[in-house]
């Protein structure tokens, strides 16, 4: 048996539930008698391959066991456990093997217990009869395809750390275990009440009765996985991956359509009602494509049965607004909320602090009804403040506690701060992680910060120091288990659960430590094999929702939302603002993202656009009264916010800013598109040149770029560049006043909270922007999106236009395009098997015509403004250094108190 080590596990313990019957009709007690019956009758054609196996094995519950189908090859059920649920089929030729299965281990563990504990354990095992630790999907398969098999007899209750307070009573008991099993047996053929008689011979189906199955399905809780249709890439893909590296796991991936949603009622999700409730209130009628996929296998592997094999680590490829922050948040929240006792149990990995506070609302939703703690560390608090948050007071408490210590369950972070709080924070420990959810994960691989990643990886594995915890065995810590005996997830950290057990030597296959399950999220995941690897993935499966088409259309790498229309406009780099102008004032549009390529250029076209509305709206006729009260109060939202701009922020953020070196906040001084980290911008694409599935590895810079495109002339030739008989004539122009707002990181954080709220609340029609929204963000109402300096790279253009047409609804993306970008662009999405999406519009002079006069005017006035506001800026930028550097005194101070 184990060698079971005593640790400090504080209020872990917790008693073993007695077993009870399962659903009315067919009783727990009974299936195990027919079972065991069926299992007796095979024994002989057992013996041989169980001397084939090592003893001393730890029980072992085949984990998400994919069912074989009796039907097509193609339909194969998804098991989050390998490629197409093959990692841990049992299904062979022959029939089942149950080498590996519960059955067979438990038979062995009854053996070892036998020579034990001699007749106090055959007591013991007869009492325990009642527990049906057959895995659901072992008993489908039996069901379905077994005709012979080679098991041993014998289920008894898996390893009780109870049993091991027996085990000094009871000495070397040598019986002959065989004759042990035997005699058990042979009382489990007494309560066979229906199946055939225990003769050695044949082997009829388990359980004939429909309803007996699926009783015990329901039984065990168990999720049944979802099966899809996969379709294999051709052999020149197959070929291409393997030359490139790319493991065969991620060159074929589980596809699964879009339009794959389940209604939230469906069974396969085993919920609680609890948390049903929350998303109907939420109004989540059905799971979107994503959900229905990756939430039944982290839902079946909520048990961690088998302390050598982890729940395999999932990567997770879906359009932008496909709903893949629910995917992970929802079986996170049904799984943790059975824990006992608080600890960091799920950490959620996101490259800016607005997601990280997008997704604690999200969980924040859901959560309602447990005991769940979230928080998170983004640096807008102080460190120490963080730090009571997620420890408590570091200073009083005198010194570490041994295993570290929580105040939260889940913590949602960049990766800067946490690498913080790993070094620097007394009691912090990522060794109770039961999930790592790296969302935006290819932004976040492109991201070399500080380590992140190797530093986190560290962290998850217990240090050797805390291996050797009470060493004497005598005092054996007790598992949590359910009513079927399998250990509850959270009786004990994953990451620790090797250094409790001495795992024995096996033939069967090598003893794994148990692991955080890593879930990894994109809408653009790469498949660059180094980063990858550098993740330690653990039986990874790779999930995409997609369009068909993979095979014959291997190009089509990326895809776009379904509602999602896409226009591009070439247009002269002076006419761009016009045509942002045109857009507003003659296509009506609103509620629009407007991207630019630096924060710079986001605040000259912001102020342009609200020089022109403000004269247009000046003209007496042409507002009305109501319009323009709404006009002036915006205006002065928006100056105060930019005064508080250029005014020094409060403390907590000054200080925040100055100690976090996260990706975030590190980078409210760069003027790059990208300036929500430090390094990322870059990074991401030069990384995506050189991603393997982007193959053109060119124009990795803007110089590039422009060199490449030199001749204008030419591109625009290449181009075909439609008439612009579908637009619509352009009325005249509105009345109306339309608010403009920009958002960028060099607004405060809270000033950039209040202009989302004002954009979700309808009060902002054009808010322009960096890239430090482009992922990720979730904003409602955004129907268009404005690419005014179009993305040089494709992965940039998936997720600005997907700000729009998100969760099934419709948006518009329109792309200004400079005549010597044409090529490039052209290029990009074509490459990317996009082009054919792209409509192509040209704006002639006489439509905007009525525009120029206004336009003049507000370029005129840019001038100045621009010139105070960097004054204005400049005195900001002192202050704030002045108070940065104070708080890095004050950090410093403080850390070297500790
Ligand atoms: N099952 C559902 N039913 C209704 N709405 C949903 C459902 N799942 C998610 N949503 C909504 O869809 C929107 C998009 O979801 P989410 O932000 O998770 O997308 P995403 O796939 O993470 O996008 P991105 O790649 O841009 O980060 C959210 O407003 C979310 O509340």
């Amino acid at each position: 048996m184990f060698n079971i080590r005593r640790y400090d596990v504080e209020a872990e313990t917790v008693k073993v539930t007695p077993t009870e019957p399962s659903t009315p009709g067919i009783s727990a007690s009974d299936r195990l008698a027919k079972l065991n019956a069926r299992l007796t009758k095979n024994k002989g054609a057992s013996s041989n391959s169980s001397s084939n196996i090592a003893t001393n094995t730890p029980h072992t519950e085949p984990h998400a066991r994919s069912i074989p189908s009796s039907k097509s090859t193609s339909h194969t059920r998804f098991d989050g456990s390998g490629k197409n649920g093959s990692r841990n089929s049992t299904s062979t030729g022959e029939g089942i093997s149950y080498k590996r299965s519960r059955e067979y281990e438990e038979a062995r563990e009854a053996r070892e217990e036998a020579k034990k504990h001699g007749k106090k354990w055959e007591k013991r095992a007869k009492e325990l009869n009642d527990s049906d630790l057959i895995p659901n999907d072992v008993r489908l398969a039996m069901k379905a395809e077994v005709e012979a098999a080679a098991v041993t007899p014998k289920v008894s209750e898996s390893t009780s750390l109870e049993q091991e307070d027996e085990k000094s009573q009871d000495g070397d008991d040598d019986h002959d275990d065989d004759e042990d099993m035997q005699k058990d047996n042979q009382d489990s053929k007494s309560k066979d009440q229906g199946v055939a008689a225990s003769e050695e011979g044949g082997l009829g189906p388990l359980f004939t009765d429909e309803a007996a199955v699926d009783a015990a399905l329901a039984d065990l809780a168990l999720v049944p996985l979802p099966s899809f249709e996969t379709k294999e890439i051709s052999a020149v893909e197959r070929e291409r991956a393997k030359s490139m590296g790319i493991p065969d796991w991620l060159a074929n991936p589980t596809q699964i359509e879009p339009e794959t949603n389940t209604s939230i009622d469906a069974a396969m999700f085993g919920f609680s009602p609890r948390l049903i409730k929350q998303c109907r209130k939420a109004g989540i009628e059905e799971c979107f494509a994503v959900q229905t996929a990756v939430i039944p296998v982290l839902m079946r592997a909520r048990h961690l049965g088998d302390i050598r094999k982890p729940p395999g680590d999932l990567c997770v490829s879906a359009p932008t607004g496909s709903g893949k922050t629910l995917a992970y948040v929802l079986p996170i929240i049904e799984i943790l909320s059975q824990r006992v006792v608080t600890r960091l149990r799920a950490l959620v990995v996101l490259p800016t602090r607005d997601l990280c506070i997008q997704v604690k609302e999200t969980f924040e939703t859901f959560v309602k009804g447990t005991d769940l703690k979230i928080a998170t560390s983004t640096g807008q608090n102080s460190f120490a403040h963080e730090q009571s948050i997620l420890v408590g007071d570091t200073h009083s408490s005198g010194g570490t506690v041994l295993g570290g210590h929580s105040r939260v369950d889940i913590l949602i972070t960049t990766p800067g701060r946490l690498i913080d709080h790993i070094k620097s924070t007394p009691n912090f420990t990522l060794q109770h992680l039961r999930f790592l959810v790296i969302d935006e994960a290819d932004r976040l691989l492109n991201q070399s910060f500080q380590d992140w990643l190797y530093h986190i990886l560290n962290a998850i594995h217990p240090s050797p120091d805390r291996k050797l915890l009470g060493a004497d065995g005598s005092n054996a810590i007790q598992i949590k288990r359910d009513k079927h005996g399998f250990p509850i997830h959270d009786a004990i950290a994953p990451g620790f659960l090797s250094s409790f057990f001495e795992l024995p030597e096996s033939d069967v296959e090598d003893p794994k430590a148990l692991s955080v399950q890593k879930l990894l999220f994109s809408a653009t995941l790469t498949r660059n094999p180094a980063k990858i690897a550098s993740l330690q993935l653990s039986d990874p499966q790779y999930v995409a929702v997609q369009e068909g088409g993979q095979d014959g259309d291997e190009k089509q790498k990326y895809t776009t939302p379904a509602g999602l229309t896409e226009h591009m406009i070439v247009c002269d780099t002076s006419e761009k603002p016009l045509m942002v102008l045109h857009l507003l004032h003659h296509l009506q549009v609103r509620s629009a993202l407007c991207f630019t390529k630096s924060v710079e250029s986001a605040h000259r076209l912001y102020k342009l656009i609200q020089l022109y509305e403000k004269n247009r709206t000046a003209v007496p006729t042409s507002a009305s009264s109501a319009t323009a009260t709404v006009m002036a109060a915006t205006a002065g939202r928006m100056d105060g916010v930019e005064k508080e701009k250029n005014a020094n922020d409060n403390g907590a953020e000054s200080d925040s800013d100055s100690s976090d070196s996260d990706s975030d906040s590190s980078s409210s001084s760069s003027s790059s598109d990208d300036d929500n980290d430090t390094s990322g911008s870059s990074d991401e694409e030069a990384a995506e040149e050189s991603d393997v599935e982007m193959k053109h590895a060119d124009a990795s810079t803007e110089k590039a770029k422009a060199k490449q495109n030199s001749s204008a002339d030419q591109d625009n030739s290449t181009m075909e560049v439609d008439s612009p008989s579908d637009i619509v004539p352009p009325p005249t122009s509105s009345s109306e006043a339309i608010i403009v707002a920009e958002y960028s990181s060099d607004l405060p954080k809270s000033k950039r909270q209040a202009i989302l709220r004002a954009f979700n609340q309808g009060e902002i029609h054009l808010l322009i922007c960096s890239d430090l929204i482009s992922r990720g963000m979730d904003l409602s109402p955004v129907s268009v999106v404005i690419n005014y300096d179009s993305p040089v790279y494709m992965k940039k253009y998936i997720h600005r236009v997907g700000r729009t047409a998100r969760a099934g609804k419709t948006g518009t993306a329109y792309s200004l395009v400079e005549m010597q970008e044409a090529r490039h662009f052209k290029e990009m999405i074509s490459k990317a098997g996009h082009w054919d999406k792209i409509g192509r519009i040209k704006v002639k002079e006489q439509e905007i015509k009525d525009l120029v006069p206004g336009y003049t005017k507000a370029l005129a006035g840019l001038k100045d403004v621009l010139v105070s506001s960097a004054k204005a800026g400049k005195k900001s930028a002192r202050r704030q250094q002045y108070s940065s550097s104070n708080n890095n005194n004050n950090n410093n101070n403080s850390n070297s108190n500790k």
